[in-house]
């Protein structure tokens, strides 16, 4: 979770620049954590400020922050991440990458003005629970931008002409409203599941990348993949970063329980745990960390030790791998 000063920048950010959506997105993102902490009367006077200043002021910019309405809504669904770059537990190089993709978007203006587009359209692929719409996440919070997932489900008809007009819908939306747009599974665009035809899932996905090709750099277009394998190479070309997620090492897999479990293993050795973690996903770690820390404050321990993670981890590679 992003600390106060990080918010403070954010909001000086977002002021200097007279960005109003993104001033309130990181006004609420403080409500939010606030909220976490117990402080509910606090979260709600800064939500009901950030209401009544949003009245007060009916730029069009600041309307921005709303759900999307009509045929959008149920197309995009609009949150705002309290997730920050330090809680992403990846290899060096790839924290790299997505540090470089922040800088540019936040100096967007000046490479705009000498002709150069910042990186906007990403494609993350790896196994399942390695952090690639974390990454979405944390990138909308880096940025203070709201985070409009699309839902692909919602967006397939078995009539491809419905589906290339819902993904214009979707599109004018990257174009008008700034925000990062994450299409998980997007390889499902192109698979035959709506009962179209090879021909027409094909045309689909070629009607997306039409779209990506003319998407503008205001917005992030994130597309997220587990299926590297069936992605051809003339489709990675499409985008200006591919991002690659992997299941983490031993010391990784350390670090994603002990984030999650905090004070709770202060005293504990974690030393060696990292053999009991091949194969799990950062996901599963985590799922892993929760049931031990469970285990043992339903014993009345204030401390995880080294025995309950070990079992949770033995579970969860049963239930993951096996
Ligand atoms: N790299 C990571 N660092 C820290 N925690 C992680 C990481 N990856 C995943 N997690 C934990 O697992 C949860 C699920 O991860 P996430 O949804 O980002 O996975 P994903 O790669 O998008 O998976 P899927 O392909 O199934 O959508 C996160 O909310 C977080 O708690």
């Amino acid at each position: 979770m992003a600390g106060l000063g990080e918010h403070i920048t954010a909001m000086v950010r977002s002021h200097a620049s007279g960005d109003d959506s993104a001033f309130y997105a990181v006004a609420l993102q403080i409500a939010a954590r606030e909220a976490k902490q117990g402080h509910h009367t606090l979260a709600a006077d800064i939500k009901k400020a950030v209401d009544a200043s949003r009245q007060a002021t009916p730029r069009s910019n600041v309307t921005k922050l709303a759900q999307p309405r009509g045929d959008l809504a149920e197309l995009i669904q609009t949150s705002h991440p309290d997730i920050s770059l330090r809680d992403l537990v990846v290899p060096l190089g790839l924290a790299t990458q997505i540090k470089q993709v922040i800088a540019e978007q936040r100096q967007r203006k000046r490479l705009l003005d000498s002709g150069f587009s910042p990186v906007h359209r990403l494609l993350l692929e790896g196994p399942p629970g390695t952090g690639k719409t974390m990454t979405a996440s944390v990138l909308a919070h880096e940025l203070a931008l709201p985070m409009h997932t699309v839902r692909l489900d919602a967006l397939m008809s078995k009539y491809m002409g419905e589906t290339a007009s819902k993904l214009r819908l979707v599109f004018d939306e990257v174009e008008t409203r700034r925000g990062v747009y994450l299409f998980d599974e997007f390889d499902a665009l192109g698979a035959d599941r709506a009962g179209n035809d090879v021909g027409e899932a094909r045309r689909i996905l070629n009607s997306f990348l039409v779209f990506l090709e003319n998407a503008g750099p205001e917005s992030l277009v994130v597309a997220a993949t587990n299926h590297r394998a069936i992605l051809d190479r003339a489709l990675f070309r499409r985008f200006d970063l591919v991002l690659t997620y992997d299941r983490p090492d031993a010391r990784q897999a350390v670090a994603v329980m002990r984030a999650r479990l905090g004070s709770l293993v202060k005293g504990t050795s974690l030393a060696k745990l990292g053999e009991y973690c091949d194969g799990l996903s950062h996901a599963d770690l985590v799922k892993a960390a929760e049931a031990a820390a469970k285990s043992a404050l339903m014993r009345g321990d204030a401390q995880v030790d080294r025995e309950d993670l070990v079992a949770a981890l033995a579970a969860r590679r049963s239930s993951s791998v096996g």
